[in-house]
């Protein structure tokens, strides 16, 4: 059975885990870790099944087939690597890491040297599917835009360096506009899904992104535009948001489960 460590007991990290303690994953969840200790004991408080050891990475690493991050951009500098170099597969949910080029390619290579894979899910977005389907070909444009209610934004780099007052937001406002290099920098737990798409398509230069708050929503949307060779196609999805923190997207949790549930299978149904 695949074992499993995870870091990050958030959010995102209590959906995979409740996932597999209730079997939806077939997994054996061996460990878990958290930089916060109450995240760590509320997570445990909701297991009924598994007993996962609360152990830092260093040690984790020996003891699982699979280290899932679901933590920060920054989680993706100090563990990736040595979760690698133990020679574990692992799947990365802060994707907006990847914006830097130098991290990328040691992660690429050390998976290479490894024998590891790397699983980036879709997350909270639809149509990655078309978009790599596309990218064989020509492809002119790619554009994220990102709309979500403003306390979905609160707390970014971006808004906080502005001296942004979301509360004051009356109307849907476009709140930046700039590259996913730079999006996912200024909004690092907004739009890890803009990095998703970069690699998939025309990578962190090309690939335009617009956020938007708009007090209008009670639900977080994305919509991809792409423009190619092949035609052009336009995805929306309407998102709602996890209980325990707007920025992020049940689909997010769900998509988490869905690679997992699909790593843990011997069996592969479809292309
Ligand atoms: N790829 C995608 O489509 C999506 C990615 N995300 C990203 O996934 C990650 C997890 O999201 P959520 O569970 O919603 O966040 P969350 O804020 O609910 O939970 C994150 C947890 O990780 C812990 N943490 C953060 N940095 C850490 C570190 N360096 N070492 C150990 N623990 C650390 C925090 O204490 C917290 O308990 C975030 O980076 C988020 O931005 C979220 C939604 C969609
Ligand atoms: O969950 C979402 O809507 C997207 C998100 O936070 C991210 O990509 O970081």
């Amino acid at each position: 059975m695949l074992s499993i460590g995870l870091i990050g007991c958030g959010t995102i990290g209590t959906s995979i885990c409740k996932a597999i303690d209730d079997g939806t994953i077939e997994a054996e969840l061996v460990a878990i870790y958290d930089r916060n200790l109450d995240d760590v004991d509320k997570l445990l408080s909701t297991l009924k099944r598994s007993k996962p050891q609360v152990m830092e990475v260093t040690e984790m690493v020996k003891n699982i087939d699979l280290l899932v991050e679901c933590a920060s951009q920054e989680a993706v500098y100090e563990i990736i690597p040595s979760a690698l170099h133990a020679h574990c597969d692992v799947m990365i949910m802060s994707v907006g890491a990847f914006s830097d080029e130098k991290l990328y390619k040691t992660i690429k290579e050390l998976a290479k040297e490894n024998k590891c894979k790397v699983y980036l899910p879709s997350g909270a977005i639809v149509g990655l599917d078309g978009l790599k389907s596309a990218s064989a070909e020509k492809i002119y444009s790619v554009t994220l835009t990102t709309q979500k209610p403003p306390r979905g934004l609160a707390g970014a780099p971006y808004i906080i360096r502005n001296k942004i007052d979301l509360d004051k937001i009356t109307g849907k406002t476009v709140i930046f506009e700039g590259p996913a290099s730079e999006a996912v920098k200024a909004f690092p737990a907004n739009v890890n899904v803009a990095a998703t798409i970069s690699l998939a398509g025309i990578g962190f230069e090309k690939t335009k992104v617009k956020i938007v708050a708009n007090p209008a929503l009670t639900r977080n949307i994305h919509e991809i535009s792409v423009e190619g060779s092949f035609g052009e196609f336009t995805t929306r999805v309407e998102n709602v948001p996890s209980p325990s923190n707007p920025k992020s997207s049940y689909l997010a949790s769900l998509s988490a489960i869905a690679t997992l549930r699909k790593l843990a299978d011997p069996i592969q149904t479809g292309t």
